[in-house]
């Protein structure tokens, strides 16, 4: 089966010279939930940009469902890979939430009932249905990055890419963030610095450190090994406990 990402001899320097990634070799199986670990400065936000296009390789490439990341592919490499970004409001501008989540479709040229059904259903899955007719800006923080996970997939995306998608959630709506996204269907890459989130939402962790992979495995393993996590500046919140069988080497 084609692989849903495959990042292959990935390298990238900034313009100033900041050599940011050395070498990213990693592959995602359509329908898997990857977490995206490293420490600040790992080359994390370096790394999801590539995946659709807003940088462009030094060296190496990218493909998404069996197409080359390249200028040629954009469009259809920005409909494939559905970016969230940390910042809601860094993706909602529009003056209501029904504009919003179908300004990527309507651009794809979708229109009339067609665009109705992928903007109701895209908000139904984030349980934002209601707040359709609401200017972004009068909901909460939670529900604005709500709105923004639907944003994404009312394109319909193969692979959505989120950031830090926990940060600044209350404990509820974390959890039922987390609900949502486990119901997709669809392949998952997470950057996140929550460790505990890592492990609840994905079967998989890469960990990405000082530009190269550093480790890559099931994310249980990962985060029983205190030595890799000392290594890379990755830590446990104080108190948490791993499952037992999580212990075991
Ligand atoms: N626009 C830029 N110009 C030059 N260097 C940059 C730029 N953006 C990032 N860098 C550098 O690239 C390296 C990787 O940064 P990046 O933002 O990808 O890390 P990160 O893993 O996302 O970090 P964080 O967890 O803090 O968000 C760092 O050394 C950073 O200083």
């Amino acid at each position: 089966m084609t692989a849903s990402l495959e990042v292959r001899r990935l390298a990238y320097a900034y313009p100033d010279g900041t050599q940011a990634l050395f070498g990213v070799d990693f592959e995602i199986a359509r329908g898997e939930r990857v977490a995206l670990l490293g420490p600040n400065g790992a080359g994390k936000t370096t790394l999801v940009m590539h995946l659709n296009g807003i940088l462009t390789p030094g060296h190496g490439t990218v493909t998404v469902a069996g197409l080359p990341v390249g200028k040629e592919s954009l469009k259809e490499i920005r409909r494939r890979v559905g970016l969230v970004f940390q910042d809601p409001d860094d993706q909602l501008f529009m003056p209501t939430v029904r504009e919003d989540v179908a300004f990527g479709p309507a651009n794809l040229g979708l229109r009339g009932p067609e665009l109705r059904r992928r903007v109701e259903e895209a908000l139904d899955r984030v349980g934002m249905l209601e707040a359709i007719d609401r200017p972004p800006h009068h909901l909460s923080f939670g529900q604005r990055r709500r709105v923004a996970v639907a944003t994404v997939l009312a394109m319909e995306p193969e692979i959505l890419v989120l950031d830090e998608p926990s940060s600044n959630l209350d404990p509820a709506s974390r959890r039922e963030l987390a609900e949502i996204l486990r119901g997709l269907d669809v392949t998952v890459l997470m950057v996140t610095h929550d460790l505990p989130y890592a492990l609840e939402l994905c079967e998989r962790a890469l960990v990405l450190s000082g530009g190269v992979i550093a480790a890559d495995g099931p994310t249980a393993k990962i985060l029983a090994d205190s030595d890799l996590l000392a290594a890379h500046r990755l830590e446990l919140p104080y108190g948490f406990a791993l499952p037992r069988a999580e212990h075991s080497p």
